[in-house]
């Protein structure tokens, strides 16, 4: 099962090699304006799945929010580091 740092260092490595075809590279080359849009969709999602869609698809929701999320600090520079060291 794929874990949070396991994705975070699998979108870095794609945001540098620029694979053919990932999103994620649609996403970043998107810019900051147009992930924080998905950010914010995904937090809607994630919430209105809790409220009325059941525990399974909140995960997923969730999954997408988490994602977003990582996107969103490799489009800023920011490691797991800096955002750990707030928790
Ligand atoms: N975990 C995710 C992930 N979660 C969400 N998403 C993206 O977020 C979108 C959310 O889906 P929605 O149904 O809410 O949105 P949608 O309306 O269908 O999609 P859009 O029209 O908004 O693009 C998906 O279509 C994906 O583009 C993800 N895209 C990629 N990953 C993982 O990231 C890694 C790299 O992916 P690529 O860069 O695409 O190779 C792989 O391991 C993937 O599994």
């Amino acid at each position: 099962m794929k874990t949070f740092e396991d994705l975070f260092a699998e979108l870095s490595e794609k945001a540098v090699s620029r694979p053919e075809g990932s999103g994620t590279v649609k996403e970043l080359d998107a810019g900051v304006h147009t992930i924080g849009k998905k950010l914010v969709e995904e937090a809607a999602e994630s919430w209105m799945a809790a409220e009325h869609e059941g525990a399974d698809r909140a995960a997923e929701e969730l999954s997408q929010l988490l994602y977003h999320a990582q996107v969103m600090m490799i489009a800023t520079g920011l490691t797991l580091e800096d955002v750990y060291r707030h928790l």
